[in-house]
């Protein structure tokens, strides 16, 4: 369904205007299919991040094409309603001035279901674990475990068929990781949707996903299922499960 074929992306070294060029990602290629969690892990700096806002069509590779279903993902039209993503970074993902009404109804219009959005959002606020005395509260009134439930309930709620989230657990303390990460297990199930997992954190990969890309130096070093996790070959990949083990 998705189709990563031989992408690579550089940016300027040294400022915008600067002629020298430094490459982050090097000749990337992978698929992923309906309904899978794909965990990618690495390294701070191994080009995960860059890697995503090439797979929402935020940036174009510089070579290399990447394909949703036929239709190139930088179109918006091959992204709405079949990609959603949701960030690190909970606190500025929600616009302060907004309400929780206000924040999950926005996608809601967008998509031209204005008939049924007032409805869902009870629907969508139960599902995330939160109910509908949360539709009047702002965002400084939220934990970060609730603020990162509103962002999952506004990325799902235009049903889509893969959500990428980027360090979407990393800011928050360990029980409401796991707490979140459990969220995301019952959602893929009660949406038939599929995960693309950036994170560092091997562990939390682990638990989610059904296949895990190791990432080195803007490379996949190795694509294993998550029950041959052991098997890991490269002596990286190897250094990364020790993180587990340990
Ligand atoms: N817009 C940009 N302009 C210039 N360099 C960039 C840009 N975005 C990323 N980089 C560089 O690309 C490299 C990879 O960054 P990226 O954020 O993709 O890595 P990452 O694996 O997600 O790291 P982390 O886990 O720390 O978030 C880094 O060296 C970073 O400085």
């Amino acid at each position: 369904m998705f189709t990563i074929d031989h992408i690579s992306k550089s940016y300027p070294k040294g400022g915008l205007f600067s002629k020298e060029r430094k490459r982050v990602l090097t000749d990337i290629s992978f698929d992923w299919g309906p309904g899978e969690c794909l965990g990618i892990i690495g390294e701070s700096g191994s080009g995960k991040s860059t890697l995503g806002r090439l797979l929402l069509g935020i940036e174009k590779p510089d070579h290399g094409s990447i394909i949703w279903e036929g239709k190139r993902i930088d179109h918006r039209r091959t992204r709405f309603g079949n990609i959603s993503a949701v960030f690190q970074d909970y606190t500025s993902s929600i616009n302060p001035f907004y309400t929780v009404e206000k924040a999950l109804l926005e996608p809601l219009k967008l998509q031209n279901n204005n008939r049924d959005s007032y409805g869902k959002l009870d629907r969508l606020l139960t599902q995330v674990g939160l109910d509908a005395s949360y539709r009047q509260k702002f965002p400084h009134e939220l934990s970060g475990g609730e603020a990162q439930r509103v962002c999952i309930a506004r990325a799902i709620s235009t049903e889509p068929r893969c959500l990428l989230l980027d360090e979407a657990v990393s800011s928050l303390d360990g029980s409401v990781q796991m707490q979140i990460l459990d969220l995301l297990k019952q959602l893929r199930t009660i949406y038939n949707m599929g995960y693309i997992f950036i994170t560092h954190d091997i562990q939390a990969a682990a638990y989610l996903c059904d296949r895990v890309m190791m990432m080195r130096n803007g490379q996949i070093e190795e694509i294993v299922q998550i029950e041959q996790l052991k098997d890991v070959q490269s002596p990286y990949a190897r250094k990364l499960l020790q993180m587990i083990i340990t």
